[in-house]
């Protein structure tokens, strides 16, 4: 299934008539630029175009009150110094003789992708939209919003389709508090939003805007708030709070549909938010979120105002939505100490709400909230802060990097006499191996392993990885006689200097690693049902689940805690995913995992698995192929020990792994 994308160029026809310096960065260009873009790159082309529509009255009185409706209403009939009376009793918002119209426009076109998407016309797609929506309130224009343009389809969603639960996602980088009170005492909508707070010196000010918002009554846990204190965030920031604060709450919530209010003023070179993320960071933030709710995502423009940034991470967005492979983020260095705090706050202000959460530590000594007295962590924060900004100051940064789609998606390599599962590409050429690495092979697996045919088992995984890392194949399926021999010999013979990092993902127990190197250039994460006696090491991290791989909600709290972030600073070009016989992993859970690892070394993944486990070839290719993997159903809270025992590793190893901090 495709993706859709609505964009009509009626919602560029209004501007700001008069002087207002807090409203004149939200211009038609912004529209402009984003959808002239996607027309250059060629993505357009590949969405489904979806026409928008106008929201009707009873549409927009799902969030939004008569007495309002009929106010805005009479706006297109103005005179500009009505106008600007109108527009006088609202804050940081203006009003035009064609916004209601456009507001309409903007509103319907959430609620078309809405309806694509659970038509299942679509899988996923993007509304660009303006005027924005996330500050408008139940009787009040906000923060250039008009309508509710997010909570409106979060509502839609709910009525038309008997949707049950609704996580919405604002990586704008503004508070949409307008979601907020729309939502806070609601348990079926879960409401994330990270923002510019600055201890609440930052628009619009709220002291509500503060991690310690957590929804009211009934809503009490769905409303999650991360404020950044400190301007300058960059990649590691916002990938640290979605590894430890927003995913682990997200898989729990299990959600139906996933809304996304897309703003960009979150990226570097935005006069808003003044923050060092690149634009390519969308691409990940947008690919984490993709395995929710089975896939179906809507995204809908919000904030962005700096034109170059904007567009750009639109089109990093565009591009991940339709399965692009994803851009390597270089050099992340983990969050700053800032970003610590915020993150720490917010998951001890949730721990009691979700079990993903439970073993989440006390919130740090220093007081972040907005009433803390000036002490000398702040003059340091200062100092600190002083730095970050000049990182801000007219920042460029470099175009972000062509994402091109191998000519082969998913290549097989298997015995003769298995069928190829669907969508793959058997290979069957492979290079003749050196007769120096033949001996070598024969000589280390006295076993059958590497007789007649095992040899040419082997000069094809080769071949494949050779394929893979040229980006010739995306991704490759390989079925193995001895599933731990291939894996030894994957590991210690991968000659390519093409390949300098590679991350081993090895499910199930293992007997012996006995090629743990120490240079750096393999690191091995095993996941299994035992404590693995092999001293730990920098780059050989055992995760141990009392009750094994079947423990699904282990399994993914390990994943996301502990696997991504450090996938990501560990930044591999090839990633090899072994499943050991008897792993006893769940399906969904496998396909989440490949899901998942799809976001590193540009989607260069090798499955390795026996051939014994051949039944569940077909669930691995689907997920190979890009299809959005099953959601994991009524989650178990994790056994107490698993979760301390990944607090305590992750404790362990945050010195050496910035990325697993989460406290301060
Ligand atoms: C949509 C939005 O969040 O970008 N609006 C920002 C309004 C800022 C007013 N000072
Ligand atoms: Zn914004």
């Amino acid at each position: 299934m495709g993706t859709a994308l609505l964009y009509d160029e009626e919602m560029t026809k209004y501007k700001l008539l008069w002087v207002d310096p807090a409203c004149k960065i939200e211009v038609p260009e912004r529209l402009i630029v984003s959808y002239e873009a996607l027309v250059r790159s060629g993505l357009s082309d590949r969405c489904i175009s979806i026409p928008a529509r106008e929201a009707s009255d009873s549409e927009i009185l799902l969030v939004h009150s008569e007495l309002y409706l009929e106010a805005v209403k009479k706006t297109p009939y103005m005179t500009l110094e009505d106008l600007k009376e109108f527009t006088l009793q609202f804050g940081d918002v203006y009003f035009h003789p064609n916004i209601y119209h456009c507001a309409k426009l903007a509103s319907g076109s959430a609620l078309q992708l809405v309806d694509s998407v659970m038509t299942g016309k679509v899988r996923n797609g993007i509304a660009l939209v303006r005027p924005p929506g996330h500050h408008s309130m139940h009787g009040a224009a906000n923060g250039f919003c008009v309508f509710n343009n997010v909570a409106i389809a979060a509502r839609y969603a709910k009525q038309k389709y008997g949707v049950k639960r609704v996580l919405i996602v604002d990586w704008d980088i503004h508070h949409g508090q307008g979601v907020q009170y729309c939502f806070e005492d609601d348990p079926s909508v879960l409401y994330f939003s990270w923002h510019r707070y600055e201890h609440q010196n930052f628009w619009p000010n709220l002291r509500e805007s503060d991690y310690d918002s957590v929804g009211k009554e009934s809503g009490a846990g769905f409303n999650i708030n991360v404020p950044w204190n400190n301007v300058g965030m960059e990649n590691s920031d916002y990938l640290s709070v979605f590894c430890h604060v927003l995913l682990p709450v997200a898989y729990e919530f299990c959600p139906d549909l996933v809304l996304v209010c897309a703003g960009f003023d979150s990226a570097i070179g935005d006069p808003e938010g003044e923050m060092c993320a690149t634009p390519d960071i969308f691409a990940h933030l947008t690919h984490l979120l993709m395995n929710l709710a089975g896939g179906k995502l809507c995204a809908v423009l919000e904030g962005g105002y700096n034109l170059t940034s904007l567009a750009q991470s639109v089109c990093q967005t565009v591009q991940t939505l339709l399965g692009d492979p994803l851009p390597q983020l270089a050099n992340l260095r983990g969050p700053c100490k800032s970003a610590i705090e915020s993150l720490q706050c917010a998951r001890s202000a949730h721990r009691r709400y979700w079990s993903f959460l439970k073993h989440a530590a006390d919130p740090p000594m220093t007081d972040i909230s907005t009433k803390h007295v000036k002490s000398a962590m702040e003059e340091e924060e200062k100092t600190e802060m002083a730095e970050e900004e000049r990182c801000t100051e007219g920042k460029v940064w470099p175009e972000p990097p062509e994402r091109l789609c191998p000519p082969v998606c998913s290549a097989s390599v298997l015995p003769d006499d298995v069928a190829c599962p669907d969508g793959l590409k058997r290979l069957s050429s492979s290079k003749d191996l050196e007769p120096l690495l033949v001996s070598k092979l024969k000589n280390r697996f006295r076993t059958a392993a590497v007789d007649g045919d095992g040899v040419t088992t082997f000069s094809r995984l080769y071949t494949l990885i050779e394929k893979l890392v040229v980006n010739e194949i995306r991704n490759g399926l390989v079925l193995v006689p001895d599933v731990a021999a291939a894996m030894m010999c994957v590991v210690q013979d991968l000659t390519s200097d093409l390949v300098k990092r590679v991350l081993v993902v090895c499910v199930g127990k293992e007997k012996e690693l006995d090629y743990i190197t120490t240079d750096g250039k393999v690191l091995v994460v095993q996941i299994s049902s035992e404590d693995s006696e092999e001293q730990r090491s920098k780059y050989y991290i055992p995760v141990c689940l009392k009750k094994g791989c079947s423990d699904t909600s282990g399994f993914i709290q390990a994943v996301l805690g502990l696997l991504l972030p450090l996938g990501y600073e560990y930044n591999p070009d090839l990633v090899l995913l072994v499943r050991m016989p008897g792993s006893g992993v769940v399906d969904s859970m496998w396909q989440q995992l490949i899901g998942l690892l799809q976001g590193f070394a540009k989607g260069h993944t090798l499955v390795l698995m026996q051939v014994n486990e051949k039944a569940c070839m077909g669930s691995t290719a689907s997920a190979l192929l890009g299809h959005p993997a099953p959601p994991l159903q009524d989650l178990q809270t994790p056994f107490p020990e698993d979760g301390d025992a990944l607090e305590r590793l992750r404790e362990r190893l945050q010195a050496d792994w910035k990325m697993l901090q989460t406290t301060s």
